[in-house]
């Protein structure tokens, strides 16, 4: 039994229009898989019904392998010249007369097919054209005589709708992907007209790339076009620009931000699913993401997005190779007392732990960082100590990793330095290791032998195996132990005098997919990912406005840029490692992962963030003072740019119903309590302000009117920061004074909006409005 033309549209229910399929030219199922909707008119689908069955079938016909399920040319001949398909009935109730022309049609020469045209379809002639499969050897065709439509050349026709477009730069076809796979399912149709292939499929989809590649008529080479990007994308900064031409910037800038990426290998489970490697790493510094598109005609083609960075791994290179070029003058620097970091950012899955952690066989970046330091203080016979500290920030919280998950607490003090009190430090004191070295077998890394590795990793082992496997782990549609928290691991150098003698932070950062790509995505993944979506727009913003040089940058939009305060000020040095997937259909998260990265590389080559510091060097000796005067100074951004907007944490309106005006309040702020105390000390008070106090709006939050002074939310948000400043007694004593005002003396003080309000704040606000009006008037 084999698959014919006239099963196919009655599958989809347009066997009605199988008639004039063949009056036109389409003959043979294989016809169908290259019809576009430019040839839906002309094949007398007009209905957006028909139209939707009709792409169905397309699509459909698209992912089958027509000649390896033994496609015959000309079964479909015969069909529609009067055959009766083996096994199947044909005669249907809605195939009308045309049916009976057909099946009818006992010679078998086409007479049929030529009746219904000249009946059936009389068309004006411009209309009566048929389409042509030019590739086709069959004299089926040249017993019509209809003009032409070359529809097989709809590649060159998208090539030059493109070009005409200016929105891609055609390049040469000489990348030829192998196409997507094919995602069909056995409920495409729910006829099932094709049961008996329906075993075939899985062999269809696997062979589908080979068919597709060595047959002709069948896959056109895909056109390749050139991604050219345009300002808006990038915040205006330039786009990726080669190596060569800001090597001078590279130079000046001494790698103080570096941005690396490493691509890793398809995993043994992509392999077998079959997916395509669409990232290439040409050179170094370049990594060029292949990805498949579809045009609005359903005809594929790639987009080639090129990138340039500081340094590019394939996915053969090993972890010390990413160390050395990545970590290793990270550890140098912080050996000479600096503040360093070094993140792994990207997909689930990438391969960030696998970076940064490795496995016993292969140790990652901790492992060879610590043997390194090590290594240092043995060979500079230096009484430094060295100190391990490991903790998780999942769902804004933070845990202790080395002691059993303990909550700790991201405080300021007055210097405005962030303190994590509670925070377990673990000396690490590889005893069997610092002897070894001081024996003289141990010099440096790049001499050490593999055994000596592992040594390390070993005592490292003792210390983070235990806060990893503490670490929150779930389930994502990619990575079946993937991390849901940022692991932060932090090795401080401390002299005898246990002041810090230098420090480097190891962030595994969590997964940057959305949260609906988690597997079974609940609410717990839902709040989760949108916890670490939040934390990594934190982190961009905090790069974003040192770039821009802002007044202020916004540390504590999340506990991770609030923790990493050290990261963005003073004398540090950071490296950002992008991992990155292989696999097509990863494409979309390796492109947001080298967009991310892209964008802190170009801000660094901008001179943002060294400009920034030198500034703050004119202004301020240390890190500490250069912070303070960057989030209390006055400073206008030299280049004018408004300040990043932060996420809206609740809903302010200005407005609180049709007859409410509102006003903004005087710089000072103030506090009114829903339930006034009428003691005298309250009605003074009241009598002093009434002229000053200014309401914006009630929040139902615990019963407090407030004011939208954001100087007064700054107060507070130091308040719960731990900061107190001197103005502290002050600000109580308002908070008291206008907490105990009658709701009487509010009216009076020309405020439209009662106390009351306040006890029916679960209530819309209209309606709010409406209760406070009737109780008073
Ligand atoms: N460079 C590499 N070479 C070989 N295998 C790798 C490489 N990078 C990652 N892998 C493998 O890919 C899988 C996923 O890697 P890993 O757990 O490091 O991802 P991840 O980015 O940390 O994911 P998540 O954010 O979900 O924790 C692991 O099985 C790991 O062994």
């Amino acid at each position: 039994m084999t698959l014919c033309l006239y099963e196919c549209l009655r599958a989809v229910g347009l066997q009605h229009h199988y008639a004039r399929f063949t009056s036109v030219g389409v003959c043979r199922t294989a016809h169908i898989s290259v019809l576009t909707m430019e040839d839906y008119p002309l094949l007398g689908i007009h209905t957006m019904e028909d139209r939707t069955r009709l792409f169905q079938l397309v699509q459909f016909v698209k992912t089958l392998d027509l000649e390896g399920l033994g496609y015959d040319d000309d079964d479909d001949y015969h069909y529609s010249h009067g055959g009766r398909v083996e096994g199947s009935t044909i005669v249907d109730s809605s195939f009308c007369h045309d049916s009976d022309s057909i099946f009818n049609d006992e010679d078998g020469n086409g007479a049929a097919v030529n009746n219904i045209i000249a009946s059936t379809f009389a068309r004006p002639s411009h209309v009566r054209r048929r389409l042509d499969f030019s590739n086709e050897t069959s004299d089926h065709h040249q017993r019509l005589s209809h003009p032409v439509v070359h529809v097989n050349m709809r590649y060159a026709r998208y090539e030059e709708s493109i070009r005409k477009k200016g929105s891609a730069t055609s390049v040469q076809h000489q990348y030829r992907p192998k196409p997507k796979p094919a995602n069909v399912t056995s409920n495409t149709f729910n006829h099932k007209p094709l049961g008996h292939k329906d075993r075939k499929r899985t062999t269809r989809k696997k062979t589908l790339y080979t068919e597709m590649d060595t047959d002709g008529c069948m896959c056109k080479p895909t056109p390749v076009y050139e991604a050219k990007r345009t300002a808006g994308y990038n915040y205006g900064l330039p786009m990726s620009t080669p190596p060569a031409q800001c090597k001078q910037a590279r130079q000046a800038e001494e790698q103080r931000i570096k941005v690396c990426v490493r691509k890793r290998p398809l995993t043994c489970t992509e392999s077998r699913q079959r997916e395509a490697d669409v990232v290439t790493t040409p050179g170094g510094e370049c990594v060029i993401v292949h990805e498949v598109k579809e045009a609005v005609d359903l005809s594929q083609y790639i987009l080639q997005h090129k990138f340039y960075f500081d340094q590019v791994f394939g996915e053969k290179s090993s972890n010390e190779e990413v160390y050395h070029q990545t970590a290793y003058p990270l550890v140098q620097h912080m050996l000479k007392g600096g503040k360093v970091t070094c993140f792994a950012y990207g997909q689930t899955g990438a391969g960030k732990t696998h970076t940064m952690l490795g496995s016993p066989a292969i140790p990652g970046l901790y492992a060879l960082a610590v043997q390194d330091i090590f290594a240092h203080l043995s060979a500079t016979h230096s009484y430094q100590l060295v100190f391990v500290s490991f903790f998780e920030i999942y769902c804004g919280q933070l845990y202790d990793l080395l002691d059993h998950r303990k909550r700790l607490f991201a405080r300021e003090d007055g210097q405005k330095v962030v303190h994590i009190s509670g925070l377990r430090d673990v000396r690490v004191d590889s005893v069997s290791s610092l002897l070894e070295v001081k024996q003289g077998r141990r010099t440096n890394s790049s001499t050490s032998t593999p055994n000596k590795v592992f040594e390390v990793w070993s005592v490292m082992t003792q210390v983070i195996s235990q806060g990893t496997a503490e670490r929150t782990q779930g389930m994502s549609g990619v990575n079946p132990l993937s991390s849901r928290s940022h692991a932060l691991l932090q090795i401080q150098l401390r002299d005898s005098n246990q002041q810090i003698a230098g420090r480097m932070w190891f962030v595994d950062l969590a997964g940057s997919e959305r949260a609906s790509d988690a597997k079974e995505p609940d609410r717990q993944s839902r709040m989760e990912g949108a916890e670490i979506n939040q934390s990594l727009l934190a982190l961009k913003e905090c790069i974003r406005s040192l770039d821009q040089e802002q007044s202020h940058t916004p540390f504590r939009q999340s506990k991770l840029t609030q923790v990493l305060k050290d990261s963005f000020v003073g004398d540090s040095m950071t490296c950002m490692i992008a991992n990155i997937s292989p696999g097509h259909t990863a494409t979309e998260h390796t492109l947001n992962t080298l967009r991310y990265a892209d964008r802190v590389k170009e801000l660094k080559r901008q001179g943002g963030l060294r400009g920034r510091r030198r500034n703050r060097g004119k202004t301020a000796a240390s890190p500490n003072q250069n912070l303070f005067s960057s989030t209390t100074g006055s400073t206008v951004s030299s280049r004018g740019k408004s300040p990043p907007k932060k996420p809206k944490l609740t809903r302010q309106s200005d407005s609180f119903g049709p007859t409410t005006p509102t006003t903004r309040s005087p710089v000072r702020s103030a506090f009114l309590c829903s339930t006034p105390k009428n003691t005298k000390c309250g009605e003074e008070a009241n009598a002093r302000r009434r002229g000053e106090i200014r309401l914006e709006h009630i929040s139902p939050v615990r019963g407090w009117l407030r004011t939208g002074d954001k100087r007064h939310q700054r107060n507070e948000a130091d308040e719960l920061g731990g900061g107190r400043t001197g103005n502290d007694s002050l600000k109580t004593m308002e908070r008291q004074s206008v907490s105990q005002q009658s709701p009487r003396a509010v009216l009076e003080s020309g405020h439209q909006q009662s106390p009351r309000a306040v006890l029916v704040s679960g209530q819309p606000k209209d309606k709010r409005v409406w209760k406070v009006f009737l109780k008073i008037f």
